[in-house]
């Protein structure tokens, strides 16, 4: 076997059953920050300004697991009502011994499914366990894969949606089933909830923390820029603050950079047991993605691909 692309099979290779628990050892992996489990750099980001846009270059080395891997991701601001996709992405698999490419994948389900299952283990670990109302706000790729995983390992009572036009909050909750309903407004979506998931392409603040129910839990996954806001300055300084990678929101996380909130813990820190989870807090975990995330999902896909082609 020396070069395969797996395009569309990617949605049918990948379920959240397996996935999920790869990536909980993936972040613990990360943290420990042991060059042999595990070699990130911050991604590399060049600016597309003709564009409104960025590539984000996402190199990844787990050298006791074998697996190397860069994802290509392209990241756009895009006008207003536009209907083209905010990122667009391809991960590239390689042989860490000869350099050749084992495999090609369309990045975007595991982009969408990746972000949203580790948004996940941040509420697993740090949501209250008798929450009930989720909120998601944003209506697009990764609300849908949000609002799929969401509700596949919690059972909420009450799922509510806002989005910029009310037609895309309606057209998002027709295309799924369960109890979710339409906000007119931000404060009206997020009063009361208990997980609150930001998925827009905002560059302002669209969450205030004078709206959060306190000890709520926010996985915040938009504002990846270090000049774009989903979050105002009152919540990232009532909340204790997680990330993924200290050195990715340092580098990347308006949110993180400009309210000068301080970074309590990775989530990988709180999974290998050495930062408290404060459920009874208002936290957020603030999301930018990482290069580790792509290459347990990528090395899934090429097993599963592999197990079904029955290759050696
Ligand atoms: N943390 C991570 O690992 C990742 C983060 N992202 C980010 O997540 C966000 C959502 O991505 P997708 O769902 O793929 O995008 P999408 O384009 O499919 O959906 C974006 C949503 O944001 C809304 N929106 C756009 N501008 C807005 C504004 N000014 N105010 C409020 N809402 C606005 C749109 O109406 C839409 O509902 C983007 O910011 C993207 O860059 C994407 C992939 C991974
Ligand atoms: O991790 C990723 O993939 C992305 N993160 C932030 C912006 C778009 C893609």
């Amino acid at each position: 076997l020396d070069f395969i692309t797996i395009q569309n099979e990617v949605e049918q290779l990948l379920q959240y059953r397996e996935l999920t628990p790869r990536l909980e050892e993936a972040l613990g992996k990360f943290s420990r920050r042991d060059s042999a489990e595990v070699i990130q750099p911050v991604r590399t980001t060049v600016p597309l300004q003709k564009h409104s846009g960025f590539l984000g270059v996402m190199p990844t080395y787990m050298e006791n697991d074998g697996v190397l891997c860069t994802k290509f991701v392209c990241f756009y601001k895009r006008e207003e009502g536009s209907t083209l996709p905010a990122t667009k992405a391809t991960v590239m698999l390689l042989d860490p011994e000869y350099g050749n490419v084992k495999a090609v994948m369309d990045g975007e389900v595991i982009t969408g499914m990746r972000t949203a299952a580790v948004s996940a283990i941040s509420a697993k670990l740090l949501m209250r366990p008798e929450a009930e109302v989720l909120t998601i706000l944003g209506s697009g790729l990764q609300a849908l894969s949000h609002y799929n995983v969401f509700t596949e390992m919690f059972s909420f009572k009450e799922i509510r949606v806002w989005s910029r036009t009310r037609q895309s909050a309606e057209g998002f909750c027709r295309s799924v089933s369960g109890p979710v309903t339409v906000c007119a407004s931000v404060e009206e979506a997020v009063r009361g909830a208990d997980a609150i998931v930001t998925v827009t392409r905002c560059t302002e603040p669209v969450l205030f923390g004078q709206w959060v129910k306190p000890g709520a839990h926010v996985a915040a996954v938009g504002a990846c820029r270090p000049n774009w806001r989903e979050l105002d300055d009152v919540l990232m300084k009532e909340a204790v603050v997680y990330t993924d990678s200290r050195e990715g929101a340092m580098a990347e996380s308006g949110d993180i950079i400009l309210s000068g909130a301080e970074v309590f813990a990775e989530l990988g820190d709180v999974i290998n047991g050495v930062k408290p989870a404060h459920r009874d807090k208002t936290t957020v975990f603030k999301s930018l993605g990482m290069g580790v995330e792509d290459a347990v999902s990528a090395q899934l896909v090429f097993d599963q691909w592999k197990a079904k082609a029955s290759l050696p």
